[in-house]
């Protein structure tokens, strides 16, 4: 049976800045993306690592339809998210896609329990359904016991799961995350990325853009972007961490030397 791609990114290019933009009515253009594709299987954990400026973000805006590409494609489950408008695409983004970035970014006033129900609310979801899912997914990330509290009374990796429960309620196709350890000490940032592939192991299909080779081990498959293109891709397979992460980190050293090279 041929695999099902929760995502494929067909072609994707984007350039910042217009023609004759700058200061001297010259070119002030930056290529962000230059025809990168990449295709994601249900279950999938897949990093995107690359040096600061290489497109990382722009990528996953692109993906996330936070940002549209210049050309190119983006089908989620099969559907073309550049043909979505309006409320249509809102109401996309906020079923099918669960976000978690650097910053918890949790609601100040309201509980965790809360703020992890706040879309089913939305939603009009049944009180009892809201209960059952919130607990569930509360648990299985170990953050049960501070349901009632306030994210102030929290820690920074609590808060950093409470955002990973708040993005898994809905049951998105795809959860996407940017530099979500970036915050934290080793050790929160160690058990926010064994939560990461819990809730993997429930079905969530992951994608990571991070600057860590500890994080990106964690994950199966590690793209790297290089000036806006895909430059290398390094598959876990059956290896333990360990050795990913040697794989990964040789990776980042090669492609270093060969920007070293080419200057
Ligand atoms: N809104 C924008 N306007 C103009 N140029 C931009 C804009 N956003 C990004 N860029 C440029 O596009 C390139 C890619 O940026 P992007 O933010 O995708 O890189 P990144 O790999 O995520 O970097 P970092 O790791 O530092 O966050 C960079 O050269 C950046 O300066």
């Amino acid at each position: 049976m041929a695999p099902s791609f929760v995502l494929e990114a067909r072609g994707l290019s984007k350039t910042y800045g217009k023609r004759g933009g700058g200061r001297k009515g010259g070119f002030s253009q930056t290529a962000a993306l230059r025809d990168v594709s990449l295709a994601v299987t249900e279950g999938e954990m897949v990093a995107i690592m690359g040096a600061s400026g290489s497109g990382k973000s722009t990528l996953l805006n692109c993906i996330s339809t936070i940002d549209r590409p210049d050309e190119g494609t983006v089908l989620i489950d099969g559907r073309d998210i550049g043909r979505l408008k309006g409320a249509q695409l809102a109401s996309f983004r906020s079923r099918e896609l669960g976000f978690v970035f650097q910053d918890a970014n949790l609601l100040d006033t309201l509980t965790c329990f809360e703020n992890i129900a706040l879309s089913l609310t939305i939603r009009k979801v049944p009180a009892r359904e809201i209960d059952t899912r919130v607990r569930y997914i509360a648990d299985q990330l170990s953050i049960g016991d501070v349901l009632g509290k306030f994210p102030y009374q929290v820690s920074g990796g609590q808060k950093q799961r409470v955002a990973i429960a708040r993005a898994m309620v809905g049951k998105p196709r795809l959860v996407l995350a940017d530099e979500p350890t970036g915050a934290l000490d080793s050790k929160s940032a160690r058990q926010l990325l064994e939560s990461l592939e819990r809730i993997n192991r429930l079905g969530a299909t992951v994608v990571m853009v991070t600057h860590d080779p500890v994080s990106a081990s964690y994950f199966h498959r590690v793209v790297f972007i290089k000036d806006g293109r895909l430059a290398h891709q390094a598959v876990r397979g059956d290896a333990d961490r360990e050795s990913f992460y040697s794989l990964i980190s040789d990776t980042i050293a090669r492609l270093g030397k060969e920007a070293d090279h080419v200057r």
